[in-house]
């Protein structure tokens, strides 16, 4: 065993867990400049504001459209019949809040359907004072890594996203293996530049990779347990997805440095814009307390699309990424799309701020922070909490993990080192081998070599054993020595076993005569019955045993 008590090869098992294999204090990789532990303290600090956030009424709501064809391959009909995969819409607006009515918002005549004819956008604007807060949907397209026709669509619809949690649907199958395969297929980009490429590449597969985990992730923590009907997290299930694949964890923070430096990025204009001020003051106080904790070195986005010759790779990216949240439309679990479309959207939105945001070019700032829309905001907000759950839920698995394998540890090792069925398999396999050379030897080492196994038994085990009442020990005079012993009991066995034989022979004279007169008297007998004809009658030397009982 080693200074802390544990024994080698136990050692060698810690060390090869999936958590011992994430080198928590090594940095995410090119371009971010933060290690996962650094990560997680920041999370544990802005966790709260985080979660305060995305439940205010600007944040919550969500606008899509679940009946959008999937352009991507025909066929494409199919349901989840699960009651896991379906959303709860918004569609009693006499029950939101006050502040949510026509009325009150922006001076709307007390008319439910002009808000429903309206669309949520108009709604949802003016919940925002209209013009000064965020703007209406930015029409220039190109700067776009999402499809802008998600929030225009008449058939779109709102959504409380406190009220349909990212979890366990049951959705999966060839279906889900599908969506799957073409996200990471569209990792493909054509340029001559390998090292452009290679980063394209990475940063590509690292978001969707991370995408993925995460959901994962909050698959396994929010999980449906068939058998108690209860929900909870499930840490083989995360192991299996997640948690036995380092790469896939670290993809995870790496997203969330990618979020996170938009939202840093973002952080000045949305002072400037006096954000939803006047619907709820907290909300800007949240925003900024979070922001004020997170990092520029986070994530250095200079390091891809660094020049004119990369502008068709960020071209090719950002179109590329428009059809991971356009494949989203495909999925047929709808609670799977809402949340598929929210985090896309916001990855979509962070690649816009990263990549097209030059905070000393006036126009680019014009373009990309004035044109931000609200429905970008909340995908970036909510991406950023189901990030923000995902990294929280990776250390409480972390935990539960280790509570596992310290338990199973100490089970083992009491297993190994105690007083167990195997411990003692090898204490009766030596004290057999003893008995075996014993009695090669002589029958009293047999006695001393057991005395001696119970003595080992008993001292070894006082500690483990002290309820337990052991037979007093036998003290055995050692005095002689081992060759003296075994000419006596010769001696003596032969002594004992002439003095047998006299007696055998002694008694045989003795019984003699009775047994001469028993002799007689059976033949006396035989004759006197053959005289008076029972020898007929009675066979005797018939087998009594064969005897039948005719009833
Ligand atoms: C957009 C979308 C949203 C979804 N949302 C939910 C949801 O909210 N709740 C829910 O219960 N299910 C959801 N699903 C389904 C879920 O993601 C799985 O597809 C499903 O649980 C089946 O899992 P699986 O083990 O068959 O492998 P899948 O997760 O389908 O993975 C397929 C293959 O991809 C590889 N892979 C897996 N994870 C990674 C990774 N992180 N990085 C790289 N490669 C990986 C593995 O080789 C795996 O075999 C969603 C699916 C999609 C496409």
């Amino acid at each position: 065993q080693d200074a802390n008590g544990t024994s080698p090869s136990i050692q060698g098992i810690a060390d090869s867990t999936p958590f011992c294999k994430m080198d928590k204090d090594e940095k995410l990789g090119p371009g971010c400049d933060v290690t996962i532990q650094e990560i997680n303290e920041i999370n544990k600090k802005i966790r709260k504001d985080v979660l305060g956030l995305v439940n205010t009424d600007f944040f919550k709501y969500f606008k899509f459209d679940p009946y959008k064809q999937c352009t991507f391959w025909e066929n494409n009909d199919g349901l989840c019949f699960s009651r896991s995969c379906a959303i709860d819409v918004v569609e009693d607006w006499d029950k939101l809040p006050e502040y949510w009515q026509p009325e009150v918002l922006g001076g709307v005549e007390n008319d439910q359907n002009i808000v429903a004819e309206d669309n949520e956008a108009n709604f949802l604007n003016q919940l925002c004072e209209g013009t000064n807060g965020i703007n209406e949907l930015q029409k220039d397209r190109d700067l776009n890594y999402f499809d802008i026709n998600d929030f225009t669509s008449k058939d779109a619809v709102l959504v409380d996203l406190s009220k349909n949690p990212e979890r366990f649907t049951g959705y999966g199958g060839q279906q889900a293996g599908q969506i799957w395969t073409s996200i990471y297929g569209e990792n493909c980009f054509s340029t001559e530049n390998e090292e452009e490429r290679c980063l394209a590449k990475d940063a590509f597969y690292r978001i969707v990779s991370g995408l993925h985990a995460s959901i994962g992730t909050h698959l396994s923590n929010d999980h449906l347990d068939t058998e108690t009907g209860e929900w909870g997290p499930d840490l083989d299930l995360f192991m299996a997805r997640v948690g036995n694949f380092p790469e896939r964890v670290s993809n995870i923070y790496f997203n969330y440095a990618i979020v996170a430096k938009a939202l840093w990025k973002i952080n000045p204009y949305m002072k400037e814009l006096n954000f939803c001020s006047s619907y709820n003051n907290d909300v800007k106080s949240k925003f900024v307390n979070i922001v004020s904790r997170l990092e520029s070195k986070i994530f250095d986005e200079d390091l891809m699309f660094k020049d004119d010759v990369t502008s068709t790779l960020k071209d090719d990216f950002r179109n590329r990424f428009k059809n991971v949240t356009k494949i989203m439309d495909c999925v047929h679990c709808d609670r799977c799309k809402l949340w598929g479309k929210v985090q896309t959207t916001g990855y979509a939105t962070s690649l816009k701020i990263l990549f097209d945001l030059d905070e000393a070019d006036e126009e680019t700032k014009q373009k990309v922070v004035d044109g931000l829309t609200k429905y970008e905001l909340i995908a970036l907000l909510n991406t950023f909490d189901r990030l923000s759950k995902s990294i929280e839920s990776i250390n409480n698995f972390e935990k539960m993990y280790n509570d596992r394998f310290d338990s199973e540890n100490n089970k083992l090792e009491s297993f190994f080192n105690k007083n167990n069925f195997f411990k003692l398999l090898q204490k009766a396999t030596e004290s057999i081998r003893n008995t075996i050379n014993s009695s090669i030897n002589g029958t009293n080492n047999v006695v001393v070599s057991e005395e001696k196994e119970n003595d080992d038994l008993i001292e070894n085990d006082a500690t483990n054993f002290n309820d337990l009442k052991m037979p007093k020990k036998k003290k055995l005079n050692n005095s002689r020595n081992s060759n003296e012993d075994v000419w006596s009991n010769a001696w003596n066995a032969e002594l004992h076993n002439v003095a047998e034989a006299l007696r055998f022979i002694w008694r045989s004279y003795l019984d003699l005569p009775k047994n001469l007169w028993n002799l007689i008297l059976s033949n006396s007998i035989k004759l006197w019955n053959a005289f008076v004809g029972v020898s007929n009658y009675i066979k005797e030397d018939e087998d009594a045993n064969m005897y039948k009982l005719n009833i």
